[in-house]
């Protein structure tokens, strides 16, 4: 049997929504084995974020070092790296292991507002992580702060896409989940030479705790399995959308998606 090993190199949300449960949930449901290196632990639910305990840089260190030196890993994500510390260690090791196949998705702030990104951090996300990156997966206000742009419309979008890509990242992917002017959310890919868009109904819901995590996940394993880019995200795309529509309504605030909706939909 041919087994195909994702890594996740995130924090832990306790609400199971995102971070490293939700990424290895998707992995599991993708048929891609999963396995993680922890960056933190949150105590979080739908409500918000309680608290957050980065571990040390060494624990980050030596996961990746486990997981490299015996199964090793076909494709890597990164999600929340909270500090420059971490990414630069992260970044070393990625290099050392030429684990060339990384989706970095670039997580910032938590929906509710708490960081999960020291702000001294994002110079450290540009100059060791975004050059070794195969796919940066940013939503609009990420894209904002990597770029120090605003972005408003579509063309700022494909600006700041232009922009990143010059960062050394071979695919920026940057989502439409914050643009809910109309009725469609629309995901743009930009591999250097042309764009590619990835629309769906925008679901009415208040439910999408942990979409970025999940979309970021869904395009790793695909990856994984040896997948292009553009089929990873066309993916993605997909599993997320089923994800957000088969509403679980569960906890008192901004409830998690559903991991399962995905296989009853697409699968066999
Ligand atoms: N209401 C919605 N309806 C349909 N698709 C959505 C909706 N919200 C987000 N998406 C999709 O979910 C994916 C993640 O996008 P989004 O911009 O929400 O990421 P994010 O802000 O990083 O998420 P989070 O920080 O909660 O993990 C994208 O593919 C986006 O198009
Ligand atoms: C641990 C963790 N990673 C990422 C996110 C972003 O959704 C979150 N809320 N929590």
């Amino acid at each position: 049997m041919n087994v195909y090993k994702a890594l996740t190199i995130a924090g832990s949300d306790s609400g199971g929504g995102a971070g490293i449960q939700a990424d290895l949930k998707t992995f599991q449901e993708l048929e891609v084995f999963g396995m993680s290196a922890l960056t933190a632990v949150t105590a979080q639910n739908t409500l918000g974020v309680q608290g957050v305990y980065p571990l040390p840089v060494e624990a980050v260190v030596q996961q990746i070092e486990s997981v490299s030196t015996d199964l090793g890993a076909d494709a890597v994500k990164t999600g929340m790296l909270f500090s420059a510390e971490i990414i630069q260690a992260v970044a070393e090791k990625i290099k050392q292991f030429q684990l060339n196949r990384l989706v970095v998705d670039p997580v910032m702030v938590a929906k509710g507002g708490a960081p999960l990104l020291q702000q001294e951090a994002v110079h450290a996300l540009k100059t060791y992580l975004l050059p070794l990156a195969t796919v940066v997966t940013p939503n609009i206000p990420e894209a904002e702060v990597l770029t120090n742009r605003t972005i408003r419309t579509l063309d700022d979008r494909r600006e700041a896409a232009k922009r990143l890509y010059d960062l050394g990242v071979q695919h920026v992917v940057i989502k439409g989940g914050h643009d809910d002017d109309g009725e469609e959310a629309v995901d743009l890919l930009y591999d250097g030479h042309e764009f590619s868009y990835f629309t769906s109904k925008r679901i009415e819901t208040m439910h999408t705790h942990g979409t970025g995590c999940t979309f970021a996940a869904a395009i790793t394993a695909e990856l994984a399995k040896g997948r292009t880019v553009k089929e990873a995200v066309e993916t993605a795309k997909a599993f997320i959308q089923a994800a957000i529509e088969d509403e679980l309504g569960i906890g008192h605030g901004h409830g998690p998606t559903n991991h399962w909706a995905y296989r009853k939909t697409f699968v066999r």
